[in-house]
């Protein structure tokens, strides 16, 4: 049970010692912020109705009275009214069987610290009334982001929601003097004066606030697992709104305003690459391959933690320019709704600084290295054996951990691992690292030894289904039937073609860029021309390479 709700119990049984001046069927709470921390306090404002026990002949009196007046209302109101009246009785009746308690959300407290729990709650009941599309929610969008539009409860509104089999309802309203929203009965003064040492500030009359109600009975689900559950979910959802961002390490202006470690070492950008794993033209088994990679990843916290493992990955992209290493990078940080931090390293100015970029990267987030064959000298063991290496400086790498003090030309590529490695013991959730290069035969053996690199992902030349996925992309993937007489015609020219350009790019390399260039160089075109484009350049360099061919072999 979370601690805030500890106190909450803690804060109610308190109160049940100092009964309300009237008497209450349901339990109210208060649930505030009680310190500048943000923890939740709560205190009961009323306690469990006294019994009283009705003699038996009043009993009957009263029996007998209202099947009079039931008998009266019956035949002097009309159907309508009588209809009404019955289900106002029926629904006191049912309260009456069932009593409730009710828990009070303030948005804050008098001193207007924020009430975690009240901003949770309307972003979970946000994301529940656009589920269920009442007549009535607030949308908000906040001006420039990015990010979705959120819903909340809007004021005066009633939301209702399940957990575990259990019915609750939301009222959103305004806080009175007892710090309840609505009608409270069992509230007195000197309750509530008596109850400020519970919360710790006391109550702004005024302040918004949500009310939940539920089955008495159902108490201990709704205090010990139901907050926790509007918590967590709130928390999945605010990560998910977020507006994710591409970091590059360069310098950062945050005009005048003090700026933490993390502003200082790297700049942000909103990260809005529109590259998914549907739009990637590549393989559709080493897609599907990578995409359950990555799943099994994220899931498998518990997993790292038990067998001791920092819980990162890391991928070796490699294949020719063009082939889509960025577009991949970009869909797996969408895929996972993860940060980008682009690493420059030839913007590194030394050792330290590598690593207080490393140690200042947030969780949730992919590393990049791109290039990395150019970004560094090739500084492996191959260079230390040659004869220009000399003693002193083995010594000097081997006192470094393997990474040479910082000169642009004796930053080494293994160095630059053994950093890596070392910084994900000391780092605290999620990360994934990405290597890329154009030239996998120039990397130092230290990169692809087994463990350091988790995937060597290789991309390739455009083929069927890539090129499937980029007329989808650049040319809508439809035949363009609206211009042709017989239904049906569009749909075979445009079968025919990419056809013949799958048949062409068997024989003939082009990368995926090479054919989005075709495609984009086709815009507004039409479908047909963009395909019949790629089919003549595809046939031009077929014939050009049989040229290439003769002239060779004569
Ligand atoms: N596999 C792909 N799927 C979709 N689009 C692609 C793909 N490959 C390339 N493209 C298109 O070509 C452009 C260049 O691709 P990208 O930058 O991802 O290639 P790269 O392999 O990273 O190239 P480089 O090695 O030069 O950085 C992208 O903007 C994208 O439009």
């Amino acid at each position: 049970m979370p601690s805030s709700y500890k106190n909450a119990r803690e804060g109610t049984d308190n109160a049940n010692h100092n009964p309300p001046t009237h008497e209450s069927r349901g339990r109210h709470t208060t649930v505030c912020p009680s310190t500048a921390h943000g923890h939740i306090g709560a205190t009961s404002l009323a306690g469990d109705m006294k019994a009283t026990a009705p003699s038996w002949s009043s009993v009957g009196s009263l029996f007998a009275t209202a099947m009079v007046v039931r008998a009266a209302a019956r035949d002097v109101l009309p159907p309508e009214a009588y209809g009404a009246l019955r289900a106002l009785l029926g629904h006191a009746a049912a309260t009456f069987r069932h009593p409730t308690d009710t828990i009070v959300v303030l948005e804050s407290d008098a001193n207007g610290v924020p009430n975690e729990l009240y901003e949770s709650a309307q972003l979970y009941l946000g994301a529940h009334c656009l589920a269920s599309s009442p007549p009535v929610m607030h949308l908000h969008k906040a001006h420039g982001a990015t990010a979705d539009v959120v819903a909340s409860l809007p004021h005066h509104h009633t939301a209702r929601d399940t957990f575990r089999g259990v019915a609750v309802v939301w009222t959103s309203g305004n806080a009175d003097a007892t710090g309840c929203g609505g009608t409270t009965t069992g509230y007195s003064p000197a309750a509530f004066a008596g109850r400020r040492g519970g919360f710790g500030s006391p109550v702004a009359v005024g302040v918004r606030c949500l009310r939940l109600e539920f089955p008495r009975r159902h108490r201990d689900v709704v205090r010990g697992e139901y907050i926790a559950h509007v918590l967590a979910v709130a928390s999945a959802l605010r990560l998910k709104m977020r507006e994710r961002k591409l970091y590059t390490n360069g310098q950062s202006y945050c005009h005048g305003a003090p700026m933490d470690e993390h502003q200082m070492m790297w700049s942000s950008h909103p990260f809005t690459h529109p590259s998914t794993f549907d739009t990637l033209a590549m393989d559709p088994a080493l897609r599907d391959a990578i995409r359950s990679d990555l799943l099994r990843f994220v899931r498998r916290r518990e997993h790292y933690a038990r067998a001791g493992r920092a819980w990162k990955r890391g991928y070796l992209l490699h294949g020719l320019p063009g082939t889509g290493k960025t577009s991949l990078i970009a869909a797996i940080a969408n895929f996972l709704e993860f940060d980008i931090y682009d690493l420059e390293l030839t913007a590194v100015g030394s050792n330290s600084e590598l690593r207080r970029l490393l140690a200042s990267t947030r969780p949730k987030s992919v590393i990049v290295v791109e290039d990395i064959d150019c970004s560094l000298d090739l500084f492996d063991r191959t260079t230390r054996a040659s004869s220009s290496w000399s003693p002193s400086q083995d010594a000097q790498f081997n006192d470094m951990g393997g990474m040479m003090p910082y000169t642009r030309e004796r930053i080494s590529l293994s160095g630059v691992l053994n950093f890596v490695d070392g910084l994900w013991s000391s780092c605290v959730g999620e990360r994934l690292i990405v290597f890329t290069t154009n030239h996998v035969d120039k990397l130092d053996p230290a990169l692809l030894r087994p463990g350091r690199m988790d995937r060597k992902i290789e991309l390739g030349y455009c083929k069927g289904h890539a090129l499937r996925v980029l007329a989808n992309n650049y040319l809508g993937g439809g035949g363009g039937d609206e211009d042709y007489d017989v239904p049906g015609d569009g749909d075979r020219l445009y079968e025919e073609l990419i056809g013949e350009a799958e048949r062409l790019l068997e024989e003939v390399h082009l990368t995926p860029a090479d054919v989005a260039e075709v495609f984009m160089g086709c815009d507004g075109d039409g479908a047909h021309a963009a395909l019949r484009k790629l089919v003549d350049d595809l046939s031009g360099k077929r014939i050009a390479a049989q040229k290439c061919v003769e002239s060779n072999d004569v």
